[in-house]
């Protein structure tokens, strides 16, 4: 079915090269490993940022698109689905996934991961766990030489309950941040960015995180916090970056 799409050498490139990077690691991801010919039904898990616009996109392109049940990980993600045309279910529903594709803020040598700049942390960690491969899709801008915490300086994102954003501050410092701050809103809205789940984000530097999965289990034992934007243990299959030079590179 893929020979009925245009490929993506054809197509013309848009006029910032960095939404073409971000475009040819999402097609490549989706060409590459969609469930093209299932005829059953298939359960697709679709992440938020500006990257998987284009796996939504190209996964809306496809002419057995009505068998798949899409699950978003986000009000933005919902209305990526909603509008390439596709069924929208729930991970209440459907809480085992083919594939899941998904953006990321910094990617390891390893293939750890640091999500959550875009706020949606939480759901994109249920979908992207819930799911047999999960497929990240970047641009060159997310590459780590090694560690976490080097291409991506803003810090850690930490979904917390409202009510303990200030002892969890606390505890931070005690784990060895070196800055923990609640995400504004800035000129977007006075206040805290309140997520989908309606908690609080905080962003903690840790500088360059040598052993992310320690630094997650420190952190996910602290009361008031529901989940951490380090994605580790193995839970991404393989990551898909779009280059300055219109090409794409993979890591897995
Ligand atoms: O984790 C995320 C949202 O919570 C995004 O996937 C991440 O911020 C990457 O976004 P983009 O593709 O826009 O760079």
């Amino acid at each position: 079915m893929t020979s009925k799409l245009k490929q993506i050498h054809e197509l013309p490139p848009l006029s910032d090269p960095l939404e073409s990077a971000k475009r040819v690691a999402a097609y490549k991801a989706v060409d590459e490993n969609f469930p093209h010919e299932a005829t059953g039904e298939v359960v697709v898990g679709i992440g938020s940022g500006s990257t998987v616009v284009y796996a939504a996109e190209r996964i809306g392109q496809l002419p057995n698109k009505a068998n798949f049940v899409c699950i978003p990980t986000g009000f933005q993600s919902q209305q990526l689905i909603i509008d390439n045309g596709m069924k929208l279910g729930r991970i209440e529903q459907y809480p085992e996934i083919e594939i899941a594709f998904d953006g990321a803020d910094e990617v390891d040598y390893q293939l750890n991961l640091i999500k959550g700049g875009g706020a949606c942390l939480f759901q994109e960690k249920l979908v992207a766990s819930s799911s047999k491969k999960f497929i990240v899709v970047a641009d060159f801008r997310k590459k780590s030489p090694k560690h976490l915490g080097v291409a991506w300086k803003k810090g850690v994102p930490i979904e917390v309950v409202p009510v303990s954003y200030a002892r969890v501050l606390k505890d931070l410092y005690k784990l060895g941040a070196v800055k923990a701050i609640v995400r504004q809103g800035g000129s977007a809205k006075a206040g805290p960015v309140v997520t989908d789940n309606n908690n609080f984000l905080i962003d903690a530097d840790f500088g360059e995180i040598s052993n992310p999965q320690k630094l997650h289990n420190d952190i996910k034992g602290l009361v008031g916090v529901v989940e951490t934007g380090l994605f580790v243990n193995g839970i991404a299959n393989k990551a898909y970056f779009g280059e300055s030079n219109g090409e794409f590179t993979t890591q897995e």
